[in-house]
């Protein structure tokens, strides 16, 4: 279970310019389901898969991952805790330019001392999975925009993390895609993992593999379906 009590987050805090960006925000977020995050832009959904994520911390308010409190974690322990617990698909991807689809991939695990050779035999499992086997040795410079967006889940998967966090993971996807993305996504909950999104698309919030769906509105929580 995630856990968020009462988790607000302020940009440019007692400046000119404050956002409140979450405001207030408690919810429990169950382990090996799928929960998706809906409402207008600018409602605080990637502020708030961040704070999920380890990536940022609230202004105010606790996070706890399974009964760990991480809101408060010095820097060394939350970083540690976002390589060993998440994989992100962010909107702006992050892949590496002159690095080809394969190695971008498999690049998170570099840290992890794994034997390359398995870790590529999983890249490629993962890139054939979505379709983008053939491309593998091609530099990410030169995929499309959907293509783009299927390397990055291919990347965020790579470790095995058991937490999946993602952004608009298919706002660049037709609906074959998105139909696959979704059956990726059904089968990494059935062994067991956690999938986190957001998502404008009601394509998304109607699949069956999404076991609950929460609505924001200026920071806030303003519904909640299972
Ligand atoms: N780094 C930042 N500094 C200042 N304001 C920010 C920052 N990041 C986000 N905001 C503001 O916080 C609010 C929430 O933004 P957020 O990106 O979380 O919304 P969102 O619901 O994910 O939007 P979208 O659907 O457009 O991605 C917005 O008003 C945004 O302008």
């Amino acid at each position: 279970m995630i856990s968020l009590h009462a988790v607000t987050k302020l940009y440019n805090e007692g400046r000119p310019g404050e956002v409140r960006a979450v405001d207030n925000v408690s919810l429990e977020i169950e382990r090996d389901a799928v929960t998706v995050f809906k409402g207008p832009s600018g409602s605080g959904k990637t502020t708030l898969l961040s704070i999920i994520g380890c990536m940022a911390r609230p202004s105010a308010g606790r996070v706890l991952i399974d009964g760990r409190l991480v809101s408060g974690l010095p820097e060394r322990f939350l970083t540690e805790e976002r390589r060993s617990t998440f994989g992100f698909v962010f909107q702006r991807f992050n892949l590496i330019r002159g690095l080809s689809l394969l190695e971008n991939v498999t690049l998170p695990a570099a840290p992890l001392g794994e034997d390359p050779r398995e870790v590529e035999a999983r890249a490629l499992a993962r890139l054939e999975a979505l379709g983008l086997a053939g491309k593998a040795a091609m530099p990410v410079e030169y995929l499309s925009g959907g293509e783009t967006q299927r390397a990055a889940i291919a990347r965020a998967l790579i470790n095995d993390a058991p937490i999946l966090i993602a952004d608009e993971p298919t706002a660049n996807l037709d609906t074959e895609l998105t139909h696959r993305f979704l059956d990726i996504v059904g089968a990494l909950r059935d062994e067991g993992r956690t999938v986190i999104m957001t998502s404008h698309d009601p394509r998304i919030w109607q699949a069956d593999h999404v076991n609950a769906v929460i609505s924001m509105q200026d920071g806030r929580i303003v519904g909640e379906y299972a």
